[in-house]
């Protein structure tokens, strides 16, 4: 049967990137994309944005929502301090599969942890299973209908510290409006909008930091 445009992904990395070097395998998902085709990758643009953050944030615990590929793990992975708990939830098992393969291809299989399971069953989880208290830095970029729920699940399981990072890819495209209006109306969030484009095209696309104020 036909392939998987995630497998045909994974095969350009292996046939384009260097094992071991993250840039290379950013580059050729960036260039698989651009040239064959499409895929929801955070993409180069916006990713620079997410580079800047995590950089700036300097996590010791991170969650990313919506595995995917693992395109946008490989660039938290590639940034983080020894010792960093990372942990990227991904449902879709073929996806886990790719993103498994591609974050090894980068040679940050040690870095990183992906789970398997929807983030509404696994954040409850994140104390007992995998050692966490709180999250300084949270990339939500996974079905953009569940960003506020997730984010209430976040507060209800005690998972956000004074100063927590939360970082949304398409608040623009598709967008995710319900999310919008409520880190930017809530007293409990600073929020701050990073204008950008739609990974690989012209479109307006953006990202939204949250801070959490406790
Ligand atoms: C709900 N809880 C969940 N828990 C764990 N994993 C979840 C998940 N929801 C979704 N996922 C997984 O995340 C991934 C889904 C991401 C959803 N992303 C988008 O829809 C998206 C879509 C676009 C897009 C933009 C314009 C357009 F014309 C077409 C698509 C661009 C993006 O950057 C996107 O992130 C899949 O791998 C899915 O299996
Ligand atoms: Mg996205």
């Amino acid at each position: 049967t036909r392939s998987t445009r995630p497998q045909r992904m994974l095969k350009a990395v292996q046939k384009n990137a260097t094992k071991g070097n993250p840039e290379s395998v950013i580059s050729a998902i960036d260039y698989f994309c651009k040239h064959s085709e499409w895929a929801m990758n955070v993409g180069d643009e916006k990713g620079s944005i997410l580079d800047s953050v995590v950089t700036e944030v300097n996590p010791s615990t991170v969650l990313e929502l919506g595995t995917y590929c693992g395109y946008s793990t490989v660039r938290i992975a590639r940034l983080l301090s020894p010792g960093t708990k990372f942990i990227t939830l991904e449902f879709n098992p073929a996806n886990v599969t790719v993103a498994r393969q591609i974050i090894a291809h980068a040679g940050l299989q040690d870095k990183v942890t992906v789970v398997e399971g929807s983030s509404g069953d696994l954040i409850p989880q994140m104390k007992e299973r995998f050692g966490i208290t709180t999250f300084d830095f949270i990339f939500l970029d996974h079905w953009k209908d569940r960003y506020l729920p997730d984010i209430k699940l976040f507060e209800e399981c005690g998972l956000l510290r004074k100063g927590s990072v939360l970082l949304a890819d398409n608040v623009i495209c598709p967008g995710a409006p319900e999310y919008l209006e409520y880190v930017r109306n809530s007293p409990r969030y600073e929020s701050r909008y990073y204008p950008a484009h739609l990974e690989y095209t012209t479109l307006e696309d953006g990202m939204e930091k949250s801070v959490f104020l406790g």
